[in-house]
């Protein structure tokens, strides 16, 4: 396992950087894998050179309860390529020798075990990852395995959704670290019109219950939304809207739309 200095990418200097220029980070999601294998490699150096201050990088798992339509068909188009944690693991130590950007592992806990949580925490930090998003473990569900992961150099992002009671809210708000994710309506994963009212209450409550930045996700389709949402978080993530680009335009369409995000989050400076 190679040793972490000061100057390697973290989720906090990620963050810091985006808020020194005041402006919010922008964080795309996509899946290993998709489309096709062979377009990893460029669609994540796109993501590095259009700006991306962090990528979230979905492992694909057979069974993604969270996910709407598009991921889910993504996933299950990466899986019938043979993609796994350690294809994924390469192909992110692939990108670390060309690229800083900070990178979080999105996955379901599955995956996880199947590899073997300790090689997993020891082959995710050595490809370059600096979080790890598990949307199926809770905070407290597991406090052995948690446990590791605080012990271990990755940070595991937590989810927060409209649904969450407040005392729950200060308990999760407590236990982040990199980041605190905030999915700005209930349901799955997918592209949609309408952004939940009260938003910026939403995530203004919650930058006051914790010490890590507040990205929000879920829904968020155009550039026009992610401004909208750009001047009330710390942080913007795109999924779905990103991959069914990918999936129709390719790689080069890909670029365009990140570009555009970049573009409308950058004018979104908050006050
Ligand atoms: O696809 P959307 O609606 O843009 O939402 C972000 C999202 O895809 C990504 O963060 C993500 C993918 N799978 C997830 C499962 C749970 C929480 C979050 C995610």
């Amino acid at each position: 396992m190679s040793a972490t200095t000061s100057s390697d990418p973290s989720l906090h200097l990620s963050f810091a950087a985006a808020r020194a220029e005041n402006r919010a980070a922008l964080i795309p999601y996509v899946t290993a894998g998709h489309p096709r294998t062979t377009d990893t490699a460029a669609v994540l150096d796109a993501l590095a050179e259009e700006g991306a201050d962090v990528i979230e990088l979905g492992v694909p798992f057979s069974d993604p309860l969270a996910d709407g339509p598009t991921i889910q068909r993504s996933s299950f188009e990466a899986i019938a390529q043979g993609v796994d944690v350690r294809w994924t693991l390469d192909q992110l130590a692939d990108f670390r020798a060309r690229h800083r950007t900070s990178v979080v592992l999105f996955t379901y806990l599955n995956p996880v075990l199947r590899h073997g949580v300790d090689r997993f925490l020891a082959d995710a930090h050595a490809a370059g990852a600096q979080g790890v998003l598990l949307t199926d473990l809770p905070v407290g569900a597991d406090p052995e395995l948690e446990g590791k992961f605080a012990a271990s150099p990755l940070d595991l992002i937590r989810l927060i959704a409209p649904t969450t009671t407040p005392a729950r809210m200060r308990e999760i708000a407590a236990a982040a670290r990199g980041f605190l994710y905030y999915v700005s309506r209930t349901g799955v994963t997918g592209a949609q019109v309408e952004l939940q009212e009260g938003l910026a209450a939403e995530v203004e409550t919650l930058r006051a219950a914790t010490s890590v930045p507040v990205a929000v996700g879920f829904g968020i389709s155009t550039p026009e939304q992610a401004a909208t949402v750009a001047r009330v978080a710390d942080g913007v993530v795109v999924g779905s809207a990103l991959v069914e680009t990918l999936r129709t335009g390719g790689v080069d369409e890909g670029r365009r739309f990140v570009r555009a995000l970049r573009h409308a989050v950058d004018g979104a400076r908050r006050p």
